[in-house]
């Protein structure tokens, strides 16, 4: 069975039996205590009762099943990108974006002795962050679930060859010592957060000015069918602020999209774009409408 590192059990289960006082509460989020995502949970509402998983599907799968209201899950990264899985996790988890949240990531390399390393565990969103540092220092990089239970892990193994690449946060938490701060080789790096919940938010409720809605889209199979589905959008006004492919499947012929745009249904331009989309494609989910966190361009 997956499980966290012994030194982050106990927290965990304290987290796991006071969310279980007041699921509605709960922010579910994918990581032990001190990841990013726990940071940007408190981050987005200091109220919640963060209730940590040991990956983005079993914190969906907790939304799902009642056990929070929502769940916090990174899906970009402004220097490594897609946060991998997230494109598949998200629509097959039949929820709905309800909000966003942006975070400055920073990550400090710890460890239970000095050094020098073989090895730093973390997160691959973290590693591929830090990549510049750690080829600098001949550190090879080591994937672990998330970066506060790679740090955990480290604590853990009590071996002087390994360190993590965490928040600074979870150093105190599972008593290592910070080697280095800041070792992300951007430093505006950020993650873009999207919360899911079981209800999508009414459009209705968010001002208009600020309104986002994020759906998925695969485009037939026939020569020209991104820029018919692009002149939906062009023609009827509306910005599209991202646009990303993936496959789904080994057919590799009819490709997916997933899309964020300005706006959400209930304004026209909005309603006849979609409209016009549904017609060009093979399919249209729509994971929901929001406020923007951060105003665009
Ligand atoms: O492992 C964590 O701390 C997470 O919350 C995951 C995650 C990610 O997957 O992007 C979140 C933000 C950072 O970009 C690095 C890692």
């Amino acid at each position: 069975m997956r499980t966290f590192a012994r030194p982050a059990i106990e927290m965990v289960d304290s987290m796991r039996q006071a969310a279980a006082t007041d699921p509605a509460r709960a922010i579910a989020f994918g990581g032990a205590p001190g990841s990013n995502s726990h940071q940007a949970a408190m981050q987005f509402d200091p109220e919640c009762l963060p209730l940590p998983y040991m990956g983005f599907e079993d914190a969906l799968d907790a939304v799902k099943q009642g056990r929070a209201g929502c769940a916090m899950i990174p899906i970009e990264n402004s220097q490594h990108g897609r946060v991998s899985d997230i494109h598949f996790l998200l629509p097959e988890s039949g929820l709905s974006i309800v909000a966003e949240h942006f975070m400055r990531i920073t990550h400090a390399l710890m460890a239970t002795g000095p050094g020098p390393f073989e090895a730093a565990y973390s997160h691959p969103q973290a590693l591929g962050q830090s990549r510049a540092f750690l080829q600098e220092r001949g550190i090879v990089a080591l994937a672990h679930a998330d970066t506060a239970g790679a740090a955990a892990y480290v604590a853990e193994m009590q071996d002087p060859r390994f360190c993590a690449i965490a928040p600074p946060m979870a150093a105190e938490l599972y008593g290592l010592d910070i080697i280095e701060n800041e070792v992300e080789d951007a430093h505006d790096n950020t993650t873009r957060f999207v919360v899911l919940a079981k209800e999508p938010r009414d459009p209705a409720g968010i001002e208009a000015e600020t309104a986002m809605t994020t759906f998925i889209f695969e485009v037939k199979n026939v020569p020209a069918a991104l820029y018919k589905a692009l002149g939906c959008f062009a023609t009827n006004g509306v910005n599209m602020t991202k646009l990303e492919s993936y496959q789904k499947g080994a057919s590799f012929a009819a490709t997916r999209f997933y899309a964020d745009i300005e706006g959400a249904p209930g304004d026209p331009r909005v309603d006849t774009a979609l409209e016009e989309l549904e017609f060009q494609t093979n399919d249209v989910r729509l994971l929901g409408s929001y406020a923007q966190a951060r105003k665009r361009g």
